[in-house]
């Protein structure tokens, strides 16, 4: 990935903490890498915004200071607004030098400046601009655009550009100096490094979780989700679990469909829906498909031959978004172009079964590309890939190699695709929650003894406080 847009930059910040780099580390070096794209001896003025950006600003004017520059600062922004304690410490490190603040002056201040500093840094906004720009900021860079004869440095992104498409009335700037990976919009930035960890990237985190589907305040019964979840022939608990998990993960509607075993299936818990069918392919299965956003196919399913033959035929029939999981996948063994556009929760075993080769990340990427699908492959470490991109998940433990943790995850995979996209992002998000919920749960119990159940609950725990 050679750009980025802004919602991954913030998705990256976020992991880059969760593996341990801290925002004030990040912002520290990200101000050094600008103080040094500027001569020693200078005049500088520094225009800071109240976000992060600014307090790239701040810390920058403090090395500039330690350059022997004559260095002057405008918080375009009252100090009390600073919004967040990263910036705010940094633009408080700065009464201590000998620099000159001047904090929130009002628009006329702007409209009448005269900028003749030889340097003008722009850190007013960076990626979290949100539309046109507002005053002050405007008549700001108004200002800095009138200054011809200073050198226009900015941080990050120009002020008033859309960091994803270039477009937008902002700064005129000389140099832009931006930060990781370059952002969509900004073709001539110069790119720096300010110490990223790469398992920001290569790893799932909770800044994962901003893909997530948010649930609307006036959203009506069903509209976050209708999820069919199709098995339980041989194994009642399996289906009954994908489900409670899907309800857990947010879905309004998931609905059991299953042969013989209604009766049993309900039994478990009041929450569940529960429809009996005669056939895994039956028109009934078919009609009602139009209704959901999803199907889950295989939790407790069994290898009843009939039944394979059916669920052959429904996948092929099937046009809404699907999971495969469990005796789904083996139903698909010698016709692997059924996996398409699926997204498949295998493990080794069941990769190894399905593909006949054992499961490394490279053949993961391949064989999502091949059948173009995407593949999380569960273990130790869960592996997702959509044929392009790979991700890791770290999170989970030992104690969930118990049975009914698969179909659990099947069922939070689901209830994200059926709530928003068919979506590799969603799959890795899903991995990362219900390893946490197993971690949060070993916090409780230890190792051994977790039983799938007990992860319910923790599922929306682990949004709840990731986010
Ligand atoms: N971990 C991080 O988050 C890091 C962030 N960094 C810097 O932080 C920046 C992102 O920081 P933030 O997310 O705080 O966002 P910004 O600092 O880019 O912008 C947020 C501020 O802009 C204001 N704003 C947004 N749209 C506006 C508009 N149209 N008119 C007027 N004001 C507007 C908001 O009210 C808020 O005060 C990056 O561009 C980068 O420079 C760096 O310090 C590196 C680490
Ligand atoms: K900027």
């Amino acid at each position: 990935m050679n750009e980025i847009d802004s919602l991954e930059m913030a998705v990256i910040d976020r992991n880059a903490e969760y593996w341990g780099v801290e925002p004030w580390e990040l912002m520290e070096e990200a101000g050094r890498k600008v103080a040094s794209e500027i001569e020693s001896n200078r005049s500088v003025t520094l225009f800071c915004g109240k976000g992060n950006n600014g307090g790239d600003g701040f810390v920058a004017a403090r090395y500039l200071f330690e350059k022997e520059c004559d260095v002057k600062v405008v918080l375009v922004g009252k100090e009390r607004s600073i919004g967040t304690d990263v910036a705010r410490d940094n633009w408080l490190k700065l009464k201590n030098l000998d620099v000159t603040l001047i904090e929130g002056p009002r628009k006329e201040f702007y409209n009448d400046l005269e900028i003749t500093s030889d340097v003008v840094v722009d850190a007013i906004l960076g990626v979290g601009i949100k539309g046109r720009l507002r005053e002050p900021v405007k008549s700001a860079v108004q200002a800095i655009n009138r200054a011809k004869k200073s050198r226009i440095v900015s941080v990050d992104v120009p002020t008033g550009i859309d960091p994803d498409t270039g477009k937008g009335y902002g700064v005129k700037s000389d140099t832009t100096i931006t930060f990781h990976k370059k952002k969509k919009g900004l073709n001539k930035a110069k790119l720096v490094d300010i110490g990223i960890p790469d398992k920001a990237e290569t790893h799932v985190g909770p800044g994962d979780l901003f893909f997530l589907p948010k649930r609307k305040e006036n959203s009506h019964k069903g509209e976050n989700g209708r999820l069919m979840v199709i098995g339980g022939e041989e194994y009642t608990g399996a289906p009954a679990l994908s489900a409670l998990a899907a309800l857990r993960s947010g879905c309004d509607l998931p609905v059991i469909y299953t042969k013989g075993n209604k009766d049993t299936i309900s039994g478990f818990s009041p929450n569940l829906i529960v429809r009996d069918i005669k056939s895994f392919d039956s028109d009934k299965i078919y009609k009602s498909s139009s209704k959901f956003d999803a199907a889950l196919i295989g939790p407790g399913l069994g290898r009843n031959s009939e039944s394979m033959e059916e669920i052959r035929r429904l996948i092929d029939k099937l046009d809404i978004k699907k999971v495969l999981d469990a005796d789904a996948l083996h139903a698909c063994k010698k016709t692997k172009t059924l996996l398409r556009k699926s997204i498949i929760t295998p493990h080794s075993g069941e990769f190894e079964s399905l593909f006949g080769k054992k499961p490394s990340k490279q053949l993961i990427k391949e064989f999502a590309d091949q059948y173009n699908c995407i593949i999380l492959k569960k273990g130790k470490n869960d592996i997702i890939s959509n044929g392009d991109t790979i991700k890791i998940n770290e999170s989970g433990n030992a104690g969930m190699t118990v049975g009914g943790t698969g179909d659990i995850l099947a069922g939070v995979v689901s209830s994200l695709v059926a709530r928003k996209d068919y979506d590799f992002r969603l799959t890795a998000a899903a991995s990362f929650i219900v390893g946490k919920a197993g971690d949060q749960i070993k916090k409780d119990l230890g190792v051994d003894g977790i039983i799938a159940t007990d992860l319910l609950k923790e599922i929306p725990k682990v949004r709840a406080e990731q986010v």
